[in-house]
């Protein structure tokens, strides 16, 4: 139902487009998940359509995606209901009212709540509620019941946004999807009625566009024929299923086009959380170039070929052939003449992709050169399987291909790519890899007959493959394109399983395993010189997003030294080169895409200060960091960095934002002393991140997990870089324990001086990790693995300072036994004073050792005059080896600790 819509009285003359004439085309925007991820998101969506609209006179249709998650979020509750599992439904319904109820509260502005948005919520959760109760009693999810629950994420989110165009005051209506987008009926992957659809616009939306009001349509659904409405549902299925079906995932694409279409559109406007098509995935392929203009063909062909920017069949109804053209006329359908532009969320003013819908026409016979990009984008498609039917009894054998085929339809299964050798004694068939159980009994049934007689000798799966295809238009009739793709692959050492080109000239693919996927996509970029698409200029755009994985002490003072950077930025008049924009505790986040105000964050530091969650505060979210980092990296971010200032074992978390795309800095010693040792013992486990990392073009940064503040491993690099070679390292690397000392020296207890130490926020979380002496070796790791040395942390020998009783209490138990310790300690460092000595604890790291321990050192050395947090370290080099090389200075403590890994930070920020 259209709510509050008026019926028009009569006809409107719309021929050829659905507007009256003396109005200019209307605009179609399209906001996907990612760009509606909350209620900052979606107030962003909305002053982006306000900009748009230029004047109150553009008549604009808005269609939107369900929030970020959602949807997933509705099928997941589904498959629960289905199981038995109503608690769990019943909390995933919560979680998503919870996230709804909160954005309709912030979306609302200062005007406060807006009372029917709250009842529609309700009254949609009321129904999903039934929906999923009557889906645990059938205990079947039909296809039909499922699009029905789905569409609720899309209603929802539609009715968020009118009522943030409300908040700014765009006049705006809510357009029920059904009143509109008619459909085939096509459970889960519907495709619109054009002329029903273009009739249904005319009746419902031209009023309301024609008298200026914003009209917001749920994208992905559409509505089911009324002669295939009664039989939609089952008749067992759970009552209220409304009539409804969706148009397969990411299908708002196809209602925003097909709108556009209807509607006689002069713009199509799909704001994504990409800058725009790229010449490769970003991940991948970190040269990948945002393409300014390709044609329909090249984006329908890159989005079957898992490059998931396009719903591959969104182009469809804006590129209906002559024979369509002519029916679609008569029925009142508006000629194509969009144009449609893949255009950046997070930056508006970005010219993104054009997509042209205009035929390339060559003169009959002319002689063009080739173009400069024949090939426009690499894309990939993982996740795969090859399937090969062989045997010699096939050749000239009609209807082989199509029984194969036929026995995969059946069995559901979809093909992705098909391979023939003119031989006619094999066909290669690319499968989804979940299909891999089914296939092969589906084809050996079909082919039992012939596999009986041995014309059919084998059906050989082979899985984890992946598809990597290069796409262009400009390759059709160019010789060398397949030379060039296949000679670059050879010399990146990827072997190839199959190929498949199709006589459009379109793409060439190329079968590939799995683990080659992305070095086979970089080697074809590089190979057609992709990152000149576009120009080639350099791609970096103004500054880093930058995401704090742990807000305790050292996070906390980078959030206040990055606010004071851009503040001083702004006192030059130039743009700051980091924002942050998220900072993530163990329970929870709080993130804005756009950077979190310095007020905000100055009150997220004094709550957490004060023993807060951030998942408690204003704006907070609670989940665990791998969610955070999920739900961050939805978002169109900037050169995206990760910081880890935890003191845990990240390496999963540090593996997934390197997955996201994001660099990393950390000043958490353990992911890389620690986290890979299991992973890659072979290799050390240092090498394990940095390397992976590096396999998908990310860097990783630690200059503040050694010496803090102070340039140690920038120090090592520059040594390595000018042709030194590093003999010995020894040093003093704990603030904690050389101010532990220095202070035992002066005659103050261990308690004492220990508690200061803590207060002062030199120490680990849990003390005893610098007492054990394993922060120090820790370091000593790191430092010995940049210097050659392959060895782990079982193998530093390490002296602890904790006697064993006390080294398994808990940590408050342990605090209130300090006091035991005072006097053996006393004993000791006045033993060491009557032979002249001080006591430090030092570790030595050379290519072939790596050991830590407390050490007697005379009172002439330079190591006993150090004081308060100094740490020490000596280098001895091939250069440096009369006169070693000294660095000394603070080694501990937030305000050092943060301004190391603030370095870091710009220097990624700058160097990318
Ligand atoms: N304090 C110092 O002088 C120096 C510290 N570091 C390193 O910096 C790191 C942080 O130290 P502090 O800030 O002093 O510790 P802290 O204990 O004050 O802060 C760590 C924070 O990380 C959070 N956290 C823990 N696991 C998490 C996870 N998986 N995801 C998200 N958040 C998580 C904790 O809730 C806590 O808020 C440690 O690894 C430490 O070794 C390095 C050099 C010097
Ligand atoms: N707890 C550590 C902090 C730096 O890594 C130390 O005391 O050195």
């Amino acid at each position: 139902m259209t709510r509050g819509l008026p019926t028009p009285g009569g006809r409107v003359a719309f021929a050829p487009a659905l507007m009256p004439s003396a109005r200019p085309a209307p605009l179609v925007h399209k906001f996907g998940g990612a760009a509606l991820a909350d209620a900052d998101a979606v107030r962003h969506a909305a002053s982006i359509v306000a900009m748009l609209r230029t004047d109150d006179a553009l008549p604009t249709a808005v269609v939107v995606s369900a929030m970020h998650g959602v949807t997933d979020a509705l099928l997941d509750a589904s498959h629960r209901a289905t199981h038995g599992d109503a608690t769990g439904a019943r909390h995933a319904l919560d979680a998503l009212r919870r996230r709804h109820d909160e954005a309709a509260r912030r979306v609302a502005g200062d005007g406060g709540g807006d009372e029917s948005l709250s009842a529609v919520i309700d009254a949609t959760f009321g129904e999903l509620a039934g929906l999923l109760d009557g889906l645990a009693a059938l205990g079947d999810l039909p296809p039909s019941v499922a699009d029905a629950v789905l569409a609720r994420g899309e209603r929802l989110s539609a009715r968020l946004a009118v009522a943030a165009l409300a908040a700014i005051g765009v006049p705006a209506q809510y357009v029920d999807e059904c009143d509109v987008i008619q459909t085939d009926g096509r459970p889960g992957n519907a495709f619109p009625d054009l002329p029903r659809t273009a009739a249904a616009a005319r009746r419902v939306l031209a009023p309301l566009l024609a008298r200026g009001t914003v009209a917001v349509i749920p994208g992905f659904v559409g509505a089911v024929p009324a002669r295939t409405a009664a039989h939609a549902a089952p008749s067992d299925a759970p009552r209220r299923v409304a009539p409804v079906v969706t148009l397969g995932r990411g299908g708002s694409d196809l209602t925003a086009t097909t709108l556009a279409r209807v509607l006689g559109a002069r713009d199509v406007f799909l704001w994504k959380d990409v800058r725009g098509l790229l010449t490769a995935d970003p991940r991948v392929v970190p040269d990948a170039r945002v393409i300014p203009a390709l044609h329909a063909r090249e984006a329908s062909e890159l989005a079957y070929h898992g490059a998931k920017v396009l719903h591959p069949r969104a182009l469809v109804p804006l590129l209906a052939r002559s024979a369509q053209r002519d029916a679609h006329r008569e029925a009142g359908v508006p000629a194509p003449r969009a144009r449609v532009t893949v255009r950046p969320f997070a930056d508006p003013t970005a010219p993104g992709t054009t997509i042209v819908l205009a035929e390339e026409r060559r003169a009959p016979g002319a002689t063009s050169s080739p173009p400069r990009h024949p090939v426009k984008a690499v894309s990939a498609l993982g996740g795969q399987a090859l399937v090969t039917v062989r045997g010699t009894g096939m050749a000239g054998v009609p209807g082989i291909a199509a029984r194969a085929f036929g026995a995969l339809e059946r069995a559901g299964i979809s093909v992705a790519l098909i391979s023939q050798a003119s031989s006619e004694q094999s066909i290669c068939i690319g499968v989804p890899q979940s299909a891999t159980a089914a296939v092969e009994p589906a084809l050996r049934e079909a082919f039992a007959a012939e596999i009986a007689r041995g014309e059919i000798e084998g059906i050989d799966v082979e899985p984890d493959v992946a598809t990597v295809a290069v796409v262009g238009s400009g390759m059709a009739g160019v010789p060398g394109i397949a030379a060039r793709f296949f000679g670059a692959l050879a010399d990146a050492q990827v072997n190839v399983v199959a190929i498949a080109q199709g006589s459009s000239e379109l793409n060439i693919s190329a079968v590939v395993a799995g683990k080659d996927a992305a070095a086979a996509q970089r080697a074809a970029h590089a190979a057609f010189r992709l990152d000149r698409v576009g120009g080639g200029a350099a791609r970096a755009p103004q500054h880093a997003d930058v995401v704090l994985l742990g807000f305790g002490k050292v996070g906390r003072e980078l959030a206040r030294q990055i606010t004071q950077r851009q503040s001083a930025s702004r006192a030059d008049g130039t743009q700051s080169p980091v924002s942050l924009v998220g900072v993530v505790d163990s329970r929870g986040w709080v993130f804005d895409a756009a950077g979190l105000a310095p007020r905000r964050l100055a009150s997220l530091s004094k709550a957490k200060a004060e023993g807060r969650a951030l998942a408690e505060l204003p704006g907070g979210a609670e989940g665990a960091p791998d969610a955070a980092l999920a739900h961050i990296a939805a978002h169109a971010l900037s050169r995206p960095i990760l910081v880890d200032v935890t003191a845990g074992d990240t390496s999963a978390l540090l593996d997934a934002a390197v997955h996201h795309g994001m660099d990393l800095v950390l000043a958490n010693k353990k992911p890389l002393a620690e986290g890979r040792v299991t992973v890659d013992a072979a290799t050390a486990s240092a090498a394990g991140l940095v390397a992976t990392a590096a396999a998908r073009g990310r860097r990783v940064l630690h200059e503040a997990t050694v010496g803090a503040g102070l340039p140690v491993i920038d120090t090592v690099r520059k040594l390595q870089e000018s042709g030194d070679r590093i003999l010995h390292i020894q040093g003093c690397p704990s603030g904690t324990l050389g101010f532990l000392f220095a202070e035992l020296g002066r005659g103050r207890a261990f308690s004492d001086a220990l508690r200061d130490a803590m207060a002062r926020g030199y120490t680990e979380p849990d003390p005893r990790e610098d007492l054990s002496g394993q922060d120090v070796a820790r370091k000593a790791v790191i430092l010995a693995r940049l210097v050659g040395w392959k060895g782990t942390l079982d193998d530093v020998a390490v002296e602890s300072l904790v006697p064993p009783a006390l080294a398994a209490l808990p940590l408050q138990e342990f605090l209130a036994q300090l006091e035991s310790l005072d006097a053996p300690w006393a004993a000791r460092v006045a033993a060491a004073a009557a032979r002249g000595a001080v006591l430090r604890y030092r570790a030595d790291v050379s290519p072939k050792e790596a050991r830590v321990g407390i050490v007697e050192v005379d009172r002439a050395s330079p190591f006993a005059s150090l004081s308060g947090t100094d740490n020490q370290f000596v280098f001895t080099t091939r250069r440096y080896k009369e006169r070693p090389l000294v660095i000394t200075g603070p080694g501990a403590g937030p305000e050092v600790t943060a301004a190391g890994v603030l370095n870091d930070v710009l220097a990624l920020a700058g160097a990318r």
